[in-house]
């Protein structure tokens, strides 16, 4: 993981970023929060600089080192944060819970399919020492849906009424202490069934607007969530190389130390990939 900012980094004059890289590492996650909202229907961005500075979220942020003439170029990048979660149990009962969440994730248009996004995802995993059935995604995209049916076989989905989805598995395998039963809603109130999320943050900004200002061009509130491709780490164009693959399976050992099969990784992709490089961000 090597923070931007190098005299690879994305475009800028190499001097200013080398002196101060955080301006211009500000406004590569702007650019790409704006292009990560569009690509979703959202009305405004969920992922700035800014908004990094006034949360807890982390932010993988994976550039291409060796194009734009040796200067670097952003991909894409992924973001993550520990969310307070209302959700339902397979047998429909409250469970409070905290789950590490997917709130973002994007990679550039023209380089979608190409393995970036299971890049940027696996360093994640390996970084966090998370399993992907582990964890709760907010209001996934079917390109999203289908990303992780094919990379780690998460399909069935555990009906909820709010817009994180958490597959099978995501209850059964944590522990008691990490799940704790709300009691049942009293005749006179209503348990609230979700945290808001940014997305409905965004959706609510919106509502507030007066008309004509407000849009309606708002997604649908839950996107299909079965996708019809297999999941099969091996198929598609973009094979990942064998080596990865333990790296990737579902539940797999990430080890203590989520570097070395990053590294592994970086190098069995060497001609495209070996010039990327992640760094993990997070403004306090
Ligand atoms: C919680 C959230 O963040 S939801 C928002 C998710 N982000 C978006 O929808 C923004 C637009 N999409 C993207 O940026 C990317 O497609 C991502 C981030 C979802 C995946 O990144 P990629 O680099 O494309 O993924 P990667 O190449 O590693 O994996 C490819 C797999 O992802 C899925 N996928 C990627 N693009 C598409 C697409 N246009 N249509 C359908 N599936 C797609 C497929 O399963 C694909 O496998 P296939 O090519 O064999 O069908």
């Amino acid at each position: 993981m090597q923070p931007l900012g190098d005299n690879n980094s994305l475009g800028a004059d190499p001097s200013s970023v080398l002196s101060d890289p955080q301006p211009q590492i500000a406004a590569v996650i702007d650019e790409l929060g704006r292009a990560s909202a569009k690509a979703q229907y959202l009305t405004a961005p969920i992922t700035s600089a800014s908004k990094l500075q006034t949360n807890k979220h982390h932010l993988y942020l994976l550039k291409d080192g060796e194009s734009n003439g040796g200067r670097g170029l952003a991909v894409g990048f992924l973001k993550v944060g520990y969310k307070k979660l209302f959700l339902l149990d397979q047998q429909g009962a409250h469970v409070e819970t905290e789950p590490l969440c997917v709130l973002d994730f994007f990679v550039k248009e023209n380089l979608q399919r190409h393995g970036y996004g299971l890049e940027l995802f696996s360093f994640m995993l390996q970084h966090k020492k998370v399993e992907p059935v582990l964890m709760a995604y907010d209001r996934p995209s079917s390109k999203f849906l289908s990303f992780l049916e094919k990379h780690y076989c998460l399909k069935n989905s555990v009906p909820q009424v709010n817009n994180f989805v958490v597959f099978d598995g995501f209850f059964a395998k944590r522990s008691a202490a990490q799940l704790r039963k709300v009691p049942p809603k009293k005749a006179d109130g209503e348990i609230k069934p979700y945290s808001l999320t940014e997305r409905e943050a965004v959706r609510e900004e919106q509502k507030a607007l007066p008309w004509p200002l407000c849009r309606h061009a708002a997604p649908p509130l839950s996107p299909p969530l079965s996708v019809s491709s297999p999941c099969s780490p091996s198929r598609g164009r973009q094979r990942p190389d064998p080596a990865l693959a333990p790296a990737l399976a579902p539940g797999g050992n990430r080890g203590p130390n989520p570097h070395p099969p990053l590294i592994n990784s970086l190098n069995c992709r060497a001609k495209r990939t070996s010039s990327l490089n992640r760094s993990q961000l997070s403004f306090h």
